[in-house]
């Protein structure tokens, strides 16, 4: 699991290490260049006589080092030193009027060229430091780094206020301009001291220019902008450093990350596999409310999933003619009432027309979940997707798991009296995802190229699927799957509501894992990721 940690809680944990004279930006600066200097050799990697790759040489490699006013262009400029003492050609382009002077020293000790950036070639020359430094303007300056092996982003860290201003910003905006995209042919590697200048490092947004990273090298543990969307498509490879920060810090946030994403391992740990008591009722029955005649396929995608990911046993309830469909692509399905362990509630449901009475039973499923139907059953966690989401007229308890998308988030925001469209949602997932458990209480998966999953005091954010799963259907094969993964823990969520962001976000793993080994390396169908379920658990299984 990657436990990403706060701006605040992170100084929270450095402040006695820097009183106590601990050098933690030379740390940080030596790890950071050994991983440029690791990357470049591997980038530069030739044949040996046998045929085996080898790391190439980094003597005379172009560096430039983009540096801002704090303590993150200091770690660049320390970087830049060490690198300039192993032969590698380093130029730092100055941002601000006064950058971190022992990195600066220490860069002019090593040999290194620096210059400071103005608007235009020929601009005034501001103080950097104490001495006087040629300059050069944003256009020239960003020219040259596109020329460069190695671009070291040094210009904000985790002290960046807002969107990126100033030199660092117009140098950014013309990088962004001229540069290939990540994995382009001619794009020099772009490292990231700690973050992507400029992202929001709590929160994951982009409010202003941000130069998209190969690698960012993160300092002492993870930061919640680096696994949140929107930030997190452009963060590259990761490296967290250990700078010997001790976390959790002070209880400042109860002592809990921020946001925490889970690896393979994880899922793994928590995978329950059938042993010689169990049967298909202690493995959980999975109730399915989803599809109309109109749209029988969501349906039978929910219910191929939850029956692919293990579920006990898979009830269907709707029209006779979508349970026809659904007993025809999977025949284990039941199509008849009785006891459940979680309901799928919605997929294939529209949020208004035509409903086949679909509506009035998740209606009443919803509300026997919820337990709001004292003494007829016990409640159980509830997934509660597309159509069903119009349903929510009153509180829910945390273990039942909307899952809707950017504009699905949107439009059940604005039915809570919020004011915000689908490309909010999109710009700010944290804080919407949020907003919607703080209103209805329920815990709130958001799904879209990476998955936001909040409950009460947890935050998980998952990235594991290719583009390629955003395509129709995928969303009702997430619904049944998480439906089945709900149903085997059926009591334990009940008892423990925060729990169920976390079978959700296990889900969101799987399903990516999932959409990853269907996939051709081209389109796939949303059956086909329901279909690869099996597979990728049996992998996971194996692996622990
Ligand atoms: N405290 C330490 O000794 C350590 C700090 N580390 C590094 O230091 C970084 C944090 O350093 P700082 O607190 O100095 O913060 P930053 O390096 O992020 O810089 C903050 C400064 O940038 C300017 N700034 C803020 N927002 C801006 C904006 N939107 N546009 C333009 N300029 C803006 C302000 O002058 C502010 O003082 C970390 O991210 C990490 O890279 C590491 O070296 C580990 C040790
Ligand atoms: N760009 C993307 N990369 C990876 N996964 C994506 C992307 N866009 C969407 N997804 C995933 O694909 C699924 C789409 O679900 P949804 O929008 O509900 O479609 P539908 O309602 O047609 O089933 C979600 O699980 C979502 O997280
Ligand atoms: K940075």
């Amino acid at each position: 699991m990657i436990q990403a940690w706060s701006a605040d809680d992170v100084r929270a944990a450095e402040e006695p290490l820097l009183a106590a004279g601990v050098p933690l930006m030379q740390r940080a600066a030596f790890a950071l260049a050994a991983v440029v200097r690791r990357d470049l050799a591997r980038r530069r990697a030739v044949a040996g006589p046998d045929g085996e790759l080898r790391d190439g040489s980094v003597r005379g490699a172009r560096v430039a080092l983009l540096v801002g006013a704090g303590n993150n262009g200091g770690d660049a400029l320390h970087a830049g030193a060490f690198l300039a003492r192993r032969g590698l050609a380093v130029t730092a382009y100055l941002a601000a009027s006064r950058v971190h002077e022992g990195g600066l020293a220490a860069l002019d000790a090593a040999g290194g060229r620096v210059v400071a950036l103005t608007a235009a070639d020929g601009g005034a020359a501001p103080q950097p430091g104490a001495a006087r430094r040629p300059t050069v303007g944003v256009t020239t300056a960003a020219a040259a780094a596109s020329g460069a092996d190695v671009i070291i982003d040094g210009l904000l860290g985790i002290g960046a206020q807002g969107p990126m201003r100033g030199m660092g910003g117009a140098l950014v905006d013309e990088l962004s301009r001229i540069l290939p995209p990540p994995g382009g042919t001619g794009r020099p590697w772009v490292v990231a001291v700690d973050v992507p200048s400029g992202v929001g490092v709590d929160d994951g947004t982009l409010p202003g220019p941000v130069l998209p990273a190969d690698r960012t090298v993160t300092f002492g543990a993870a930061k919640p902008g680096l696994l949140l969307p929107p930030a997190t498509h452009l963060t590259g490879a990761g490296a967290v450093i250990d700078i010997g920060l001790a976390l959790p810090p002070a209880a400042r946030t109860g002592g809990r990350p921020a946001v925490v994403r889970l690896e393979d391992a994880d899922v793994a740990a928590a995978w329950p596999v059938p042993g010689p008591q169990d049967h298909k009722y202690t493995r959980g029955v999975v109730g399915v409310v989803a599809g109309t005649t109109t749209y029988p396929g969501a349906a039978v995608l929910t219910a191929a999933a939850a029956v692919r990911a293990g579920a006990g046993m898979v009830r269907y309830q709707g029209p006779d003619d979508v349970a026809r469909a659904v007993v025809a692509a999977r025949p284990e399905v039941v199509p008849a009432d009785g006891r459940v362990q979680a309901w799928v509630l919605g997929p294939g449901l529209p949020a208004d027309g035509v409903d086949d009475g679909q509506r009035g039973r998740a209606r009443a499923a919803l509300a026997a979940a919820s337990g709001l139907l004292a003494g007829t059953q016990d409640p159980v966690p509830a997934v509660v997707d597309a159509g069903a989401l119009a349903l929510l007229d009153r509180p829910c308890p945390a273990w039942v798991v909307l899952t809707p998308h950017a504009g699905e988030l949107a439009a059940l925001l604005v039915a809570h009296g919020e004011d915000v469209e689908r490309v909010g949602v999109e710009a700010e997932p944290l804080r919407w995802a949020r907003r919607a458990h703080e209103l209805t209480g329920a815990t709130v998966l958001l799904k879209g190229g990476a998955t936001v999953v909040v409950g009460p005091g947890v935050t998980y954010a998952q990235a594991d699927a290719p583009g390629w799963l955003a395509t129709a259907g995928a969303g009702d094969v997430l619904a049944g799957l998480l439906g089945a993964m709900l149903a085997a823990r059926s009591a334990e969520v009940v008892a423990h509501p925060e729990r169920a962001a976390a079978v959700a976000a296990a889900a969101a793993l799987v399903h990516g894992r999932a959409a990853e080994r269907a996939t051709p390396g081209g389109p796939v169908a949303a059956l086909a990721v329901a279909d690869a379920i099996p597979g990728v658990v049996a992998g996971l299984l194996a692996a622990r």
